[in-house]
């Protein structure tokens, strides 16, 4: 059953955030869609990224601040620090839908979620670090241009305490803690991959029934690097992550490499290679690197690719030559199954993941050890096996 009159709605605002977007809409496309795909974009996303976002998303809608309605135009003018603020409320705009689930780019939808369609406005997941708060990057919401003009309003007069929308939508929906418990999504519907350790017996209790998955935080899953061969993530520079946010990683990465790349492919054939033992990554590319974002295929300053490091290079169509993208065909049946129905009561995934990944095998561990060890965050997911048995544990997990 398809409903054509509600959408999850996501937002982004250049060709970075574009990849998290179109790995969040390959990952809701693996699990039965039935309501439409909408992306929101501005104006400084190449044409390149349009042409693949239109093959996944059903609209692709530019959002232009600067040529909006007066009354956006001028909230704009006013306080053009609200920018970005006032591009997530265009989402209100979206009036020839009578109800939207949004979800930021840098979610993962692990499972079927038209539940939440079952919600009314405004319904959020609490803030792992506020939970008096909501998170603002995932919300069911009701379009209605009078709504969005009411958070204009509310911005130009109140501002934001954050400097961003989640703090103007919670202030705006300020009785959204007390008012009404069906309004309060569970956390499962936003869980927070960085700080869902803080409470890992929370975790390994109700963890394996994650449904959306949201790289809150300065460090995005495009940040890391990806090893294609070995499906190793590499940390970058200060980045780490947890174990849990390790499998989530992969995850990301997993679909990434499968269901987005190949995209590349078709909207720019001939211009992939296979380029065995390299890395991949986007922070890197010089035309995906956040320094020039605005699309003129510019490479960055580290833009160019080390020996055996590989970069999803110049997928904006710069003159520099592609450096081995990997080779999508091979990798487009190898996609990581979620099915539904998935999530057995009795399995934890923290003790199949402390499982997963074992660091330099020099004497056996008893699975206390393990887990400790794992629990210190001592573990080593790049060894060369890692992918392979967190594929092999998730697949066992996911049956
Ligand atoms: O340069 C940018 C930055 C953000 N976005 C979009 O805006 C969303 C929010 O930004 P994000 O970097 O995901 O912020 P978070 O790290 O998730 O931080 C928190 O704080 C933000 C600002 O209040 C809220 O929007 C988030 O929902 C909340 O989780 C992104 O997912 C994108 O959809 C862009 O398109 N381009
Ligand atoms: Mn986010």
């Amino acid at each position: 059953m398809s409903v054509t009159d509600q959408a999850f709605v996501t937002l982004a605002t250049n060709d970075i955030y574009c990849q998290g977007a179109l790995v969040l809409g390959q990952s809701l496309r693996r699990h039965r869609l039935t309501r439409k795909l909408v992306v929101l974009i501005t104006p400084q996303v190449s044409s390149l990224l349009r042409v693949i976002l239109s093959k996944v998303f059903d609209e692709v809608i530019e959002v232009n601040l600067i040529d909006s309605a007066d009354y956006i135009h001028l909230a704009f003018l006013k306080r053009p620090e609200l920018g970005l603020t006032l591009t997530k409320l265009h989402c209100w705009t979206l009036t020839h839908y009578s109800k939207c689930v949004f979800l930021d780019a840098d979610t993962l939808v692990l499972s079927n979620v038209d539940e939440l369609f079952d919600r009314g406005e405004f319904s959020a997941a609490p803030d792992p670090g506020w939970p008096d708060c909501f998170n603002s990057g995932v919300f069911v919401f009701q379009p209605s241009l009078h709504t969005h003009k009411l958070l204009l309003q509310h911005a130009m007069e109140h501002g934001s305490f954050d400097g961003a929308d989640q703090g103007l939508l919670n202030s705006f929906f300020r009785n959204w803690s007390t008012a009404d418990i069906h309004k309060h999504l569970p956390f499962i519907y936003n869980l927070s991959s960085n700080t869902m350790y803080t409470y890992s017996p929370a975790f390994k209790q109700f963890g394996s029934s994650a449904k959306v998955v949201h790289f809150l935080g300065s460090t995005k899953p495009w940040n890391y690097k990806y090893n294609p061969q070995s499906g190793s993530v590499l940390e970058q520079g200060s980045a780490s992550s947890s174990q849990h946010q390790a499998v989530f990683l992969h995850l990301w990465w997993t679909i990434y490499q499968n269901n987005v790349l190949p995209l590349y492919k078709s909207a720019q054939a001939g211009e992939a290679h296979a380029s065995p033992g390299h890395t991949l990554c986007l922070s890197d590319v010089g035309a995906l690197c956040t320094d020039s974002v605005s699309g003129v295929g510019e490479p960055c300053a580290n833009s160019a690719p080390s020996a055996g490091v590989l970069c999803a290079n110049s997928p904006l169509g710069s003159n520099q030559p592609a450096q081995g993208l990997p080779e999508p065909t091979q990798m487009a049946d190898e996609t990581l199954s979620l099915p539904e129905g998935r999530r057995s009561e009795d399995v934890d995934l923290a003790v199949s993941v402390s499982q997963i990944s074992i660091e330099e095998k020099v004497k056996e561990l008893s699975p206390e050890e393990e887990r400790r060890k794992w629990e210190e965050g001592r573990i080593d997911y790049m060894g060369k096996d890692a992918f392979a048995r967190i594929q092999e544990k998730l697949d066992r997990f996911l049956q």
